[in-house]
């Protein structure tokens, strides 16, 4: 609960028509009525409002005459002095409002009062107080996908978010990109990043990770670490990344504000909100594949992603189609799981815990991670492997899903793991093993209701700092020779099938869905970095935040 503290102003002021006691403390904005009528009105505003500062967007001058407000662009003095009326001061304040599910919305209030240097005095206090604040972005970087989801990237922008910019004073460079990778290799290799004080991507989970791999490979580069290492610690990037949903599943905008809304996207970067989150690097033979903050998926998601890739044309709903379509086509896949499991940690991914703005498990944890990572050299990769902490599992899978996040979406509003933490440096490995068609929906079907999608004999989740998957063809040749005999006839047949989809047998193959695009290799080691990245928001936010709570009134 924020605590009003020490006034910097108070006055009494007018809303509409109704007297207030109006005060000013460094973290609260707070307007009381006073004398307050006895008699219940429904249409009279309610008694005592209060306003964290850091949620305040800005504050304008108007003039107010005769009840009729007029900006203050500068010429309302002449009109007063012109025409002789009874004007009084005004001033209006907008500040973040919450609304169901998590959204936020831009409210106003105006105060008025008939003494021009107190009105000064209060905007002149307010503003102090919002520059005072120095994690507020005003310069920022802004990248548009004009084709992600439905094509609606560049209205969403103009329309809903350039004018909150606007209003809060923010400063933009906006780039509308003109093909794939464009704004990925812009930052690696152009943007004037010491300009800028964060980055804003308008469009999916697609347009996210070029933002997110331009951004580690550039710090990388200028911090003189090698980003093709597996084994190097990276080094965390500085400018925070804003996300302004218009993708199409938009699942990492999604799990870190609890909504995929652009106004409340643009108010959580206005207000200079900061959410770290893990990345994971994916290596092949110790090459550099990519970077995942939310699903990387073997199997079904990585089919489901294959199979849409080519229906692009149907927008969103590809995944549905997709989704039905791998289904019903049930492939298994053969292959070896290796893990590192995290240690030390607080949680497991069956928690009933969430993942929740300030999370302690994200802070305690973290800090064990990032720890380790500094000293991770000597430590995991000479001691791990050879003292048997490395847990191996051989199996044949519907599906192998890494989550770094709880992936929820709207197509899942609690994830692919539920309890997945932002910024704890660990993954929930999920291995779904071939079960029956019956079975696999009952696994899916529970990611939209409250039922456990773990609690199945056919599922288990490991929570891991480090992960590596070996496809079964890929194994080593004495691996092979192990199993010849027994599968000899499958191997060929994989072969088949591989060279020959329409034959209906089982590929031997899937490919991995990583944050949406697909990898070009099936054998993989995954590595968690802790908080390697920052973003302009702050986590779900765990209730509405009622008026009461922050309300000094009340206290
Ligand atoms: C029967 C209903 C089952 C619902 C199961 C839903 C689980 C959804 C979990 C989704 C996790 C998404 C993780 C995020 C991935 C994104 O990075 C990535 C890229 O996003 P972008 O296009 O915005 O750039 N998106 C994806 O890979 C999309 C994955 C979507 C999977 C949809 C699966 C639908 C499954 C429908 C099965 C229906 C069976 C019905 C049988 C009669
Ligand atoms: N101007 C562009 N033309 C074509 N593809 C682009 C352009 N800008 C970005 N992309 C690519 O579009 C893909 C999908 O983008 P995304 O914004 O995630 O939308 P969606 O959620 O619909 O997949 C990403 O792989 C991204 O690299
Ligand atoms: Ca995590």
């Amino acid at each position: 609960m924020e605590r009003p503290g020490r006034l910097l102003l108070q006055s009494e002021l007018r809303v509409r028509n109704a007297a207030y006691d109006v005060s000013l403390s460094r973290s609260l904005l707070t307007w009381k009525r006073r004398a307050a009528s006895p008699v219940y009105h429904p249409f009279r505003p309610s008694v005592c409002h209060s306003v964290p500062v850091s949620e305040i967007i800005s504050v304008r001058e108007e003039e107010e005459e005769n009840g009729s407000r007029q900006r203050d662009d500068g010429s309302w003095k002449k009109i007063r002095e012109r025409e002789g009326k009874d004007c009084r001061q005004a001033f209006t304040v907008l500040y973040v409002e919450r609304c169901q599910q998590h959204r936020w919305r831009c409210a106003e209030v105006t105060f008025t009062c008939s003494d021009e240097t107190v009105c000064q005095h209060w905007v002149s206090s307010i503003r102090e107080q919002l520059a005072s604040n120095t994690s507020r972005p005003k310069h920022l970087l802004v990248y548009i996908n004009p084709y992600g989801g439905k094509h609606q990237g560049k209205r969403i922008y103009e329309q809903k978010v350039a004018p909150l910019f606007t209003q809060a004073g923010i400063s933009t460079s906006v780039i509308v990109t003109e093909y794939a990778n464009h704004a990925r290799d812009h930052l690696k290799m152009e943007a004037e990043l010491k300009k800028f004080d964060g980055v804003v991507c308008v469009g999916g989970d697609g347009m996210f990770s070029e933002i997110i791999h331009g951004l580690i490979w550039r710090t990388q580069i200028d911090c003189g670490v090698d980003p093709n290492s597996p084994e190097e610690a990276l080094s965390p990037c500085s400018l925070r990344i804003g996300i302004i949903p218009a993708g199409s599943t938009d699942c990492i905008c999604f799990a870190t504000v609890g909504t995929n809304d652009p106004v409340t996207s643009a108010l959580h970067i206005i207000v200079g909100d900061s959410q770290p989150l893990d990345v994971c690097s994916v290596h092949h033979n110790n090459m550099f594949l990519r970077y995942s903050v939310s699903l990387l998926g073997y199997g079904f998601y990585g089919d489901v992603l294959s199979d849409s890739e080519r229906k692009r044309w149907m927008g969103p709903a590809r995944y549905d189609f997709s989704g039905v379509k791998m289904f019903l086509t049930h492939h298994y896949y053969e292959g070896t799981v290796s893990y590192l499991p995290a240690r030390g940690i607080i949680g497991t991914p069956r928690d009933a815990t969430r993942c929740r703005s300030g999370c302690v498990i994200c802070q305690h944890n973290g800090q064990l991670n990032s720890e380790r990572s500094e000293k991770y050299e000597m430590d995991e990769a000479s001691d791990s492997e050879s003292s048997g902490e490395w847990r191996t599992i051989r199996g044949k899978f519907l599906a192998i899903n890494a989550a770094s996040m709880s992936c929820a979406c709207p197509r899942s509003p609690k994830g692919l793991s539920p309890a997945a933490h932002l910024a704890d440096g660990t993954t929930d490995l999920i291995l779904v093993r071939k079960c029956s068609r019956f079975n696999f929906l009952r696994h899916l079907l529970r990611h939209t209701s409250k039922d456990d999608q773990f609690d199945l004999t056919f599922v288990e989740v490991h929570r891991v700092r480090r992960f590596r998957f070996m496809p079964r063809h890929c194994q080593s040749d004495s691996d092979l020779e192990l199993d010849l005999h027994e599968n000899s006839k499958r191997q060929i047949f994989s072969q088949i099938c591989k060279d020959h989809p329409a034959c209906g047998c089982a590929p031997a193959y899937s490919s991995w869905n990583c944050d949406g695009e697909i990898l070009t290799h099936t054998a993989i080691d995954v590595r968690v970095h802790c908080q390697l990245i920052k973003l302009f928001a702050r986590g779900i936010e765990e209730l509405p935040v009622f008026e009461d709570l922050t309300n000094p009134c009340a206290i």
